[in-house]
């Protein structure tokens, strides 16, 4: 097959942005033997839980949820929630597992998991086919999303090694030695948005310290974090070191409040991680929160515009706006308004809607017939409060009839908009651009630090002491000069203020799976005034 020309877009980011050539080469080889449309139920292996390296069926099928593919409406199976009994199990497993696992020398832990990483790397098409099943993002995307994970995962198998001690020297000759050893077991639940991203970004550094985990993934989006335990267990992890276990909110709180859960490892809504901070504290656990945000974008007056405007693209319409990241707070300098949304409404109107198993496809389907409805209720009451609506924001049905059941939403650019309106305070979490005009430098930052998140903000300029005091000033653990939601591997993330605690990605996080033990050894007799 000849290459496949890269949309514009897929020069955007994802949550795992890797390497534009990459991509291309990816593209060009990989889309025989799938028709478009390809939602289908066979695609669908059950059972969806992971226990000792078996998939296996919940113990008890009294409560189920329903699992449909995004792209179609169409429903694909009833999938079991997973209850005490199962928890008790997958904990239990893994207790035991983490015996074995934490032993293993952390350079052999390492190799595991670089495995892995390639394995993931060849199977890179299924991964990516069902991550598009299960989210109804465009394929390009979901192949970003996967050979992200694998390189992530090749980043911890690389650093396991380097997770050791210290060694401190006393008087006498005594010394003390510091050993960093890994927390347990390690209790994990993700967001529907970044499906195997969740599960890869939690797992790799909580294994490469010598953890074991249990993931629940969200009931959205079940099939791929099963799929990267059978990678893993093919890679040589030790069974019990991985598990999966599928449910809703309540299975969720009864891994949160399992004893033998040493930490959480949440990714989702700032209410949840709430309930999640509160189970830990009663069990006194550790917890790293990536939580939501709405993230400002500051584009100064000489700033290159074509730049800034496909950084407020990227900051807004990836992934259909399902982007905790996104940027959606879009301060534009009063100057280079006209121009900059002319451009915008350019840019945007050639998005292309429609099936996201199609390679030229940059907007795919919306999670669930419940969030389309919540982005439109936003947009509605944005009309109400005083913003125009300058583009988009209303729902398509694709020509192709398969995909009438699905939920497809035009990609909206609300301009007159203002601080105290909801659309700009409130989290959307679908493709909702809110721009903002504003005077001085000093205005700009005041306005976009006004908020209760604090995951990430952007800045395009060409002055470069503008750029760092504008980011020094800034109340976000990501920021992006010049570009947006670019994730790198090895680049920590995480958030400020109600976004979060903790980071994913980066060196940091093995600190966030692992814990110091202090040994003090005596060389002389001891001093003892008794
Ligand atoms: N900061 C980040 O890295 C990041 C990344 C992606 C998504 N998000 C955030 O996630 C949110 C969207 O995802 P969502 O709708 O799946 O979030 P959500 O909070 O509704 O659900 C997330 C997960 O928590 C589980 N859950 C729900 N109630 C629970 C409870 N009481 N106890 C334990 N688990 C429970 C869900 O089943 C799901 O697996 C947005 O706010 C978005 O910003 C953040």
């Amino acid at each position: 097959m000849k290459g496949i020309p890269l949309p514009a877009a897929a020069r955007l980011c994802s949550r795992c942005a890797g390497k534009v050539v990459q991509m291309r080469q990816v593209l060009s080889t990989s889309t025989r033997g799938y028709a478009a449309v390809t939602g289908t139920a066979r695609q669908v292996q059950q059972p969806l839980n992971l226990m000792a390296g078996k998939r296996v069926d919940a113990a008890d099928s009294s409560k189920q949820f329903e699992l449909f593919a995004p792209a179609t409406g169409e429903t694909l199976k009833r999938v079991e929630c997973c209850g005490s009994k199962d928890i008790d199990k997958a904990v239990g497993i893994a207790k035991d597992a983490f015996k074995e696992w934490s032993q293993v020398p952390a350079f052999e832990r390492g190799q595991v998991l670089t495995r892995a990483a390639q394995l993931i790397r060849e199977r890179s098409e299924e991964l990516a086919r069902t991550e598009v099943l299960d989210t109804g993002k465009p394929i390009w995307e979901a192949r970003y999303d996967i050979l992200g994970c694998a390189d992530t995962i090749q980043y911890y198998g690389g650093l396991a090694p380097t997770v050791v001690g210290e060694h401190t020297k006393l008087a006498g000759g005594s010394f003390a030695y510091t050993v960093r050893e890994p927390l347990g077991v390690v209790g994990g639940i993700g967001a529907w948005n970044y499906p195997f991203q969740m599960a890869a970004w939690k797992s790799s550094p909580a294994l490469a310290c010598g953890n074991a985990l249990v993931f629940k993934p969200s009931p959205f989006t079940p099939l791929t974090a099963v799929m990267l335990g059978e990678i893993y267990k093919e890679a040589g992890l030790p069974d019990g070191c991985y598990n999966v276990v599928q449910g809703e909110g309540e299975t969720g709180q009864l891994l949160c409040n399992h004893p033998d859960i040493a930490k959480m490892t949440f990714t989702g809504s700032v209410p949840t991680g709430s309930r999640i901070m509160e189970a830990c504290a009663k069990g006194i656990k550790h917890v790293t929160l990536e939580l939501g945000g709405k993230s400002p974008v500051i584009i100064f007056d000489d700033a290159h515009i074509d730049n800034a405007v496909k950084g407020a693209m990227l900051a807004n319409f990836s992934n259909q706006g399902q982007v905790c990241s996104n940027g959606t707070r879009v301060f534009v300098q009063k100057k280079i308004l006209p121009e900059f949304l002319k451009r915008l409404m350019e840019r945007t109107g050639k998005m292309v809607i429609g099936d996201p198993n199609k390679d030229d496809t940059t907007v795919g389907a919306t999670i669930s017939p419940q969030q389309a409805a919540i982005v439109l209720n936003f947009i509605e009451g944005a009309r109400t409060e005083g913003a125009k609506v300058l583009y988009g924001g209303e729902r398509v049905t694709p020509t192709s009839p398969e995909l009438a059941g699905g939920y497809y939403l035009t990609p909206c650019i609300l301009t007159d908009c203002t601080d105290d309106m909801t659309v700009v305070k409130d989290e959307v979490f679908g493709s909702v651009m809110s721009v903002l005009a504003f005077d001085t430098e000093e205005e700009a930052l005041r306005r976009a630090n006004d908020t209760i998140f604090g995951l990430a903000g952007g800045i395009f300029t060409n002055d470069l002491s503008r750029a760092h005091r504008v980011a020094s000033g800034m109340e976000a653990g990501s920021l992006y000069i010049n570009n947006y939601n670019v994730y790198p591997v090895g680049v920590p993330f995480g958030g400020y203020k109600k976004s979060g605690l903790g980071r994913e990605n980066g060196p940091d996080t093995l600190n966030y799976y692992s814990q110091i033990k202090s040994v003090y050894v005596e060389m002389n007799d001891v001093d003892c005034p008794y």
